[in-house]
């Protein structure tokens, strides 16, 4: 701008905007920039030009904050201090930039005794049809400019006009924007008046407040004028009229309006105001730059010259005025030519309604639009500037997928999903109680503001000096700290964490043996307290632990559980150490960042205050302020959920660098459980090495999780190449496991909007726990499982089965029976191998090697879990999710058992009852399924059975 407008001719031709002045007019300017106000352009032109204000728009901002470098240096100094969103950075540039020129305007607004001096902040774009977001966003933007001479610009939608009222009874300057019509501008200077009354029957002052209603101009022309054109084109009849009324509609529209002002200040209604010191809402000519060529660069500023009124010029206009602009009052100059126009564009059906009513429409998409470049703007400057302190996602996509989700991406845009997921507008999903599930949208700012509780508690672990820390806890429970355990390993000087998520009785001892139970601290977590075997294990370790203390332990115990739960009441009775609370309004898989990940992190040495300020960079980057463009979680998320739901890749193959496998398994959990259900979902593939293009179907998405600058595997090169989906999430360190949890929270919502389902409930998890509980009770009440028969045995194989499934795989031998079971694979299908043995290393190689075998053999996705553990997490996808998956089942004799203390069953009963209860319902759900049973020596057993695989596989 400062090289916009030009510096000669100042004195000689500046009188003519000088001259506006003796015409009753005020001239603002449309623009405004940093740097211009900065340099003093801004103040010369006030000084020298008589400009009395200044006008913003998102169009504008978005030219003067979206290009260049110029707002860099200060983009960078508030994400020093702040973590800041995309969008709230643009607020704090704008508001910088608003206060700046009011400022400069300050004298004018003295001067002129509140008359003019106004700069114009416009609401957010996004809420032109809202309300009651317009006037909570006028309310919070005149409270943080905190300036006399300011005006905030609300859109003349029928919307923004009763939060019009609202605003100016609360005592705020309205630039009212976007008016076309005359019906608009009625209701708007109708809504001004009102709220005038209004304030004034409060006893309020009413003589501060002022208000313009910015009536568009230019754009009439461009639209009316088109029209004309596109009828002279096809030699129309009245084409003389036609002719006649090009380049005349918008400004006779003015003039119209303009009389209307005029009746309006004379009526007694408005006498009565001023008789109170209300200010007229001068009427605003905006828009006035000339557009068509054809016409006069000056012509919407030389024809609307009248008092008590103001035209807001954009730059090139103020250059071209000051030039050669020519004073004369026209605006109430043939006044009844204009309505004489308005009369033959109604006789030609030019239908100025239809076309004021569209550009209402169009002005506010487009304000929409430029504010999202803006953001996205904002955006990729405040990721330069984070740099490596954020993790990033890129995709590599065929392009039918990659046009579907920048499709899927305007429409996110066009009706504001990001905003309405932050506003926990439950429509985003299925209208159902997703609303009270969202609070770990705001979960990393509410633990940052109780961090020193968090801080306090570790120290005093570490000063207490255990040497281990044992996490008992299923699913959202454990994963999430598994993952924290194995990222960041053992910190020097604090305990060791392990957990365990297992009723498989070697499992239980195993870990037993890991710890020192008399220098252990006990977690147990369970956001229900009332899941079967966080409870048992509890038994089991607190009678260990008592054993080896000699004493109750309760000082050894801390629990995580949400309030209220039976955990409480058990943590309370039992004197634990601590009880730690969880937020009833997140889910189990949702609550990493809540005090489920953050007791066991912070009592293992990681520096949760430093994790939790990392997350919030993406926390921030998800923001509703990041439009759906360039918001990771959301890209990520239509990607996953369009190449689910569009494109049959329904697949989520994760890949990951070693320091952050273990991301993987809770991923598992996130993905299945919230979006696995009614038929509908994505199956997360862990852990499944990758092969090459040919053993794959058209069935995958390859989510590829990098840790700083590790090499990815080359072999997802050769996938690209061979079209398949790749995204790659990249984290620099891994501190931002924190990023990556709530990225994939935010992108596994967005992926529930996509599949039309409720990403927060798990209806088929609870429906295997009340099976499982049946045989338990059964168990407890007979002192046996309810017997059961296998359909076929072979050597240290049984086979189980439900009728049907029976039916369909026959009674051979186990080749036989492994062979029916898995030529009924086809393709899109996935294979789940679901062993309810211990997790260890020899028993997960085992699982992996089959896996494969089937993979590449069925050219399938596979999946290799372990039970119970699954049963969290992926179980609910494999049951409610589509029914594309072919299950064996695996259970076997243990070797020994544990019992649980005070009742009557061992956690290898409630073991095989789990399983039981599993397959009961995958039964019940009409999945293809087969449960093998090993007895004898595991190892063996296995061996056996993946013999037998292979075998089937060949065909033998
Ligand atoms: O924390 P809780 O209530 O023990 O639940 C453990 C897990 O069980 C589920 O409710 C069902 O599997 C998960 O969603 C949850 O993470
Ligand atoms: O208030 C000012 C308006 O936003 C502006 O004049 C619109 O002008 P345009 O039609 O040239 O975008």
């Amino acid at each position: 701008m400062a090289d916009t407008i030009s510096k000669t001719g100042l004195n000689e031709v500046g009188s003519a905007l000088r001259g506006l002045e003796k015409f009753g007019q005020s001239p603002w300017l449309d623009f405004i920039q940093r740097s211009f106000t900065e340099n003093g352009s801004l103040k010369k032109l006030v000084e020298e030009d008589g400009l009395r204000g200044v006008t913003s728009n998102p169009a504008i901002f978005e030219k003067a904050i979206g290009h260049g470098t110029e707002y860099d240096p200060a983009i960078r100094t508030l994400l020093d201090r702040e973590p800041l969103s995309a969008g709230a950075l643009y607020e704090q540039l704008a508001i910088d930039d608003i206060r700046a020129a009011c400022g400069v305007l300050r004298p004018v607004f003295d001067e002129t005794k509140g008359l003019d001096g106004y700069v114009s902040l416009e609401v957010s774009p996004y809420l032109a049809f809202d309300a009651k977001g317009t006037i909570a966003e006028a309310r919070r933007l005149w409270k943080a400019v905190e300036r006399q001479n300011l005006m905030i610009k609300i859109p003349g939608t029928p919307e923004g006009t009763g939060a019009v009222r609202e605003a100016i009874a609360d005592g705020i300057s309205v630039n009212v924007t976007l008016l076309f019509s005359l019906d608009a501008y009625k209701g708007v200077l109708e809504a001004y008046i009102s709220g005038l009354e209004d304030r004034a029957s409060k006893g309020e002052d009413i003589s501060r407040i002022s208000s313009v209603a910015s009536f568009f101009v230019s754009r009439i022309d461009g639209k009316i004028d088109g029209e004309i054109d596109r009828r002279l084109s096809e030699n129309h009849a009245d084409s003389a009229a036609l002719k006649a009324l090009r380049g005349k509609v918008a400004i006779a529209n003015a003039k119209v309006a303009y009389q209307h002002y005029l009746e309006v200040k004379k009526s007694a209604r408005w006498q009565a105001l001023a008789a109170k010191g209300a200010n007229p809402q001068r009427l605003l000519w905006a828009s006035t730059g000339t557009k068509d060529k054809a016409y006069s660069d000056v012509l919407y500023v030389e024809e609307l010259i009248g008092p008590e009124t103001v035209n807001t010029i954009p730059p090139a206009t103020f250059d071209a005025f000051r030039d050669h602009g020519k004073l004369r009052a026209s605006l109430e100059e043939n006044v009844e030519d204009a309505v004489h126009v308005m009369a033959e564009a109604k006789r030609l059906g030019l239908d100025l309604d239809g076309v004021t009513a569209k550009l209402v429409k169009d002005g506010c998409e487009a304000f929409s639009e430029s504010f999202d470049t803006l953001l996205g703007a904002v955006e990729a400057k405040r990721e330069a500037v984070l740099g490596k302190r954020l993790l990033s996602v890129s995709a590599d996509l065929p392009s039918d997928l990659k046009d579907a989700v920048a499709g899927a991406t305007k429409e996110w845009s066009r009706s504001g999903k990001v905003r309405r997921i932050w506003a926990r507008d439950a429509s985003v999903w299925t209208n159902g109680p997703e609303a009270d599930w969202l609070a770990w949208l705001t979960i990393v700012q509410d633990r940052l503001a109780h961090i020193d509780e968090l801080e306090v508690f570790a120290r005093e672990a570490r000063s207490r000096g255990y040497s281990d820390i044992l996490l008992l806890g299923m699913g959202g429970s454990s994963l999430g700290p598994e993952v924290l355990a194995e990222t960041f390993g053992k910190a020097a000087g604090w305990p060791t964490l392990h957990v365990l998520d297992s009723t498989d009785p070697q499992q239980v001892k195993t870990l037993e043996k890991a710890i020192d139970p008399a220098k252990t601290l006990f977690i147990v977590a369970s956001k229900s307290g009332g899941t079967l075997e966080p409870n048992i294990m509890f038994a089991h370790f607190w009678a260990v632990a008592e054993k080896a203390l000699g004493k109750a332990p309760g000082e050894n115990f801390v629990a995580i559980t949400d309030p209220g739960s039976n955990m409480q009441k058990v943590a309370e009775g039992k004197g634990f150490w601590r009880i730690f609370y969880g937020n009833p309004k997140i889910g189990g898989r949702y609550s990493v960042l809540s005090n489920f990940g953050l007791v066991p992190a912070a009592a293992s040495g990681i520096d949760v205050r430093a994790f939790l300020q990392s997350t919030l960079l993406m926390v921030e980057s998800c923001d509703g302020g990041a439009p759906a463009a360039v918001n990771p979680g959301t890209q990520l998320g239509l990607i996953l959920g369009v190449a689910g739901k569009t494109f049959g890749r329904d697949k989520v193959t994760i890949v990951a660098s070693k320091g952050i496998a273990s991301l993987g398994a809770w991923l598992e959990q996130l993905i299945a459980e919230s979006t696995g259900k009614i038929g509908k979902g994505l199956i997360p593939i862990d852990e499944e090495t990758l092969g090459a293009p040919e053993v794959y179907g058209k069935d995958r998405v390859f989510v590829d999780l990098r840790l700083g600058s590790d090499a990815a595997d080359s072999r997802l090169a050769a996938l690209r190449a061979a079209g398949a989906p790749v995204v790659t999430v990249t984290l620099p360190e891994a501190i931002q496991i924190g990023q990556a949890f709530f990225l994939f929270e935010f992108a596994t919502a967005v992926v529930g909007s996509v599949l039309e389902i409720d990403p927060f409930d798990q209806p088929d998890v609870e429906f295997s726990k009340v099976e499982t509980r049946k045989l338990t009770d059964a168990y407890a009440e007979s002192g046996t499982l309810p017997p059961e028969a296998p359909f076929a045995t072979d050597g240290a194989l049984s086979f189980y089965a439900d009728a049907k499934n029976t039916a369909a795989l026959g009674k051979g031998d186990a080749v036989s029976i492994l062979k029916a079971h898995f030529d009924r694979v086809g393709p899109g299908d996935y294979v789940g191998l679901l062993a309810y043995i211990e997790r260890d290393p020899q028993t997960r190689e085992w699982a992996q090697s089959v896996r494969l075998a089937l993979r590449d053999a069925l050219h399938v996705a596979t999946a290799a879990q372990f039970g119970p553990r699954f049963l969290h997490s992926t179980g609910q996808a494999y049951k409610g999710g589509p029914d594309s998956g072919v299950f064996l089942q695996v259970t076997a004799q243990d070797a020994a058992d544990v019992p649980v203390p005070g009742a009557a069953y061992s956690f290898g009963v409630v073991k095989a009852a789990q399983a039981r209860g599993d397959f009961e319902v995958l039964a019940a759900r009409g999945r293809r399924a087969l449960r093998v049973h090993i007895t004898g020596s595991l190892q063996d057993g296995l061996k056996t059975l993946s013999d037998a695989i292979l075998a089937a596989l060949k065909g033998e």
